[in-house]
């Protein structure tokens, strides 16, 4: 079981402490107390447990998660140049992310891989990070054909015919075997039990079977409502953190080999700004005592930017869904190699050509997403269909950084979206909100269509789409980067290649934040990599030999 509750004596008791029980610490608190019997492990999650928690398992029922109490529900700074109002939903829960996200599940694509080790993270190849999905516990399949509406499977059709591009079955299963996704249209992959609707999060697949007793682990405790305020820091040597129990009890832990932060792309900088780890400059200015003096932190903010376009739909959407976006298609726009033209020596340092892999990615989704629009004075139609085209490698950068001292102040997130000085990104949308109108006036499709609602019909010029796909912009919710892995001689990387915190001994990152660029798809199966490339790390470290395969 979870508990809420440790004694000062068992606070001394643990070989590894993981900070945050979400998507990357699930699997590495799992893997880890599989690996190494004889150390002691202790997971520390700020949120509940999810366990027999229907408002969280059930996947259809996401949304009404996000800015809710499981939600940290980050606002972003000032967007010159997009939308100021976006919110970012962060998960407070067991599972983090993959406790209230929609799923969808891509494997890494090989190109992505290659800019990684082209940055320095050294190893983490295209071989490598498909051994470590395959070794994933989640149940992934494309959306099962009782969760396909006829609405749906008319649009991949529609995709297909306007944009003269394959439907692919199994997105992953092609990913698998040509490195990548070109041009193409089909349902998602999705980590769910078809069965009954339930996700199959980190938490469900790498911790339940524990928590129900079918796995043993008695070297394993996990904390459930700990909130983790402070990294200790002494000369260069992680020794653990402060931590408050739910009943407000105050515990310092300190584990006798390491600490690993897990805690996500925004509370792991977070955390370790307000510990003092961080850019000199920007603690001092705040009178944040300087425990080590680590550039990069924060820095490299990085995000999936989405727009959108909304249709009326003259018919209800009949129920068959999984969780409302069922169904995706992956459009290329520029020349092929265009990547190797890219100036910015910190996006593509080797100049590495993309082929003609997808630049654009769109998700459709069978509700009025209408956050945005409905703002803008557009209404909001009982039933209808979105298509939200985004930027699968985003060149814009931002960053995250504190204001305050004060812990319960929120960091700010700039993500400089659409500052690119090439305009790629405001490009990118311009050309997907184009092909989305495309879609839509191919049958079968365009029988539903009734009228389209935001930006309509007046809105016609690139400036003009522009304009508007900047305006109404939306996230993908996927920050990532901000503690990113490279090469030692870079000032700016916060972690080596084996995931170790650059000039600290005995502490780790492992999660979103430590991926040096954005992989071109949704990240989860690339976190649930990271998790368990982590767990592997750190028990070759320990000792533990391995289960025969090779490690790459
Ligand atoms: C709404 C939404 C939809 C998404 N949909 C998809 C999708 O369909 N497919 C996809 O691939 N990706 C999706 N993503 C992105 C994906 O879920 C995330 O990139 C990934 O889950 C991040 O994992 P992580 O381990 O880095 O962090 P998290 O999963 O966020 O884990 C961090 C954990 O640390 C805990 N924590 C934080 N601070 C502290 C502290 N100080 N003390 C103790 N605990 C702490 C948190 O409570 C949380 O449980 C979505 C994300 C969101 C928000």
């Amino acid at each position: 079981m979870t508990t809420e509750v440790i004694s000062s004596s068992q606070a001394a008791d643990f070989d590894y402490v993981i900070v945050g029980g979400g998507t990357a610490g699930c699997v590495i608190a799992s893997r880890l107390s599989e690996y190494l019997p004889n150390k002691k492990i202790l997971m520390i999650e700020a949120g509940p447990s999810d366990f027999m928690d229907d408002r969280v398992l059930k996947l259809k029922d996401w949304l009404a998660l996000l800015g809710g109490d499981l939600d940290y529900d980050y606002p972003t700074t000032e967007q010159p140049n997009g939308n100021s109002y976006i919110r970012h939903s962060r998960a407070k829960v067991l599972g983090g992310c993959s406790s209230h996200n929609t799923l969808i599940s891509f494997r890494t694509f090989e190109y992505d891989c290659q800019i990684w080790e082209s940055m320095g993270a050294r190893g983490w190849n295209f071989k490598t990070m498909m051994r470590l999905i395959d070794n994933l516990r989640n149940q992934i399949q494309p959306v099962h054909s009782r969760h396909r509406n006829q609405v749906c499977k008319d649009w991949v059709e529609s995709c297909s015919t306007a944009m003269d591009i394959p439907i692919i079955k199994d997105f992953n299963q092609e990913i698998r075997e040509t490195g990548s996704l070109k041009q193409g249209a089909g349902f998602f992959s999705v980590a769910y039990n078809p069965d009954d609707g339930r996700r199959s999060s980190a938490s469900v697949a790498y911790i339940h079977p524990i928590l129900r007793g079918a796995e043993k682990r008695p070297n394993l405790t996990i904390l459930t409502h700990a909130w983790v305020s402070k990294i200790n820091v002494s000369g260069k040597e992680v020794r653990g953190v402060d931590l408050t129990l739910k009943s407000g009890t105050k515990l310092t832990i300190s584990p006798r080999l390491e600490t690993i932060l897990c805690a996500g792309a925004v509370d792991t900088p977070r955390l370790m700004l307000l510990s003092g780890i961080g850019p000199q400059e920007q603690l001092s200015n705040l009178g944040i005592p300087v425990a080590h003096d680590l550039p990069g932190v924060g820095e490299n903010l990085q995000d999936h930017p989405e727009s959108i376009i909304i249709w009326e739909l003259n018919a209800p959407i009949p129920p068959q869904t999984t969780m409302d976006s069922d169904a995706g298609v992956f459009l290329r726009r520029e020349i092929p190699n265009a990547a190797t033209n890219n100036a910015d020596p910190n996006l593509n340092p080797s100049k590495l050509p993309d082929g003609n892999i997808a630049d654009i990615m769109m998700h459709c989704y069978q509700i009025p997403f209408c956050l945005n629009t409905q703002r803008l004075g557009y209404d909001v139609p009982v039933h209808a269909f979105c298509m939200t085209p985004n930027i699968p490698r985003p060149r814009s950068r931002g960053r995250l950084y504190l204001t305050s001292a004060d812990p319960s102040v929120k960091p700010a997130l700039d993500f400089r979206y659409f500052t690119d000085p090439e305009g790629y990104d405001a490009a990118t949308i311009v050309a997907g909100l184009k092909a989305a109108r495309q879609i839509a006036n191919q049958a079968p499709f365009s029988k539903w269509l009734k009228r389209e609602v935001a930006p309509g019909a007046k809105i016609k010029t690139d400036e003009e789409l522009s304009e508007y796909g900047r305006k109404v912009a939306h996230t993908v919710y996927h920050p990532a980067g901000t503690t990113k892995m490279g090469a030692k001689s870079n000032a700016m990387a916060v972690v080596d290649e084996v995931l170790k915190v650059r000039g600290l001994s005995r502490v780790r990152i492992a999660d979103a934040g430590v991926f040096p660029s954005m992989p071109t798809i949704n990240p989860m199966l690339t976190v649930l990599a990271v998790g368990e490339r982590a767990a592997e790390l750190i028990a070759a470290d320990a000792g533990w030999r391995g289960d025969g395969n090779p490690r790459l």
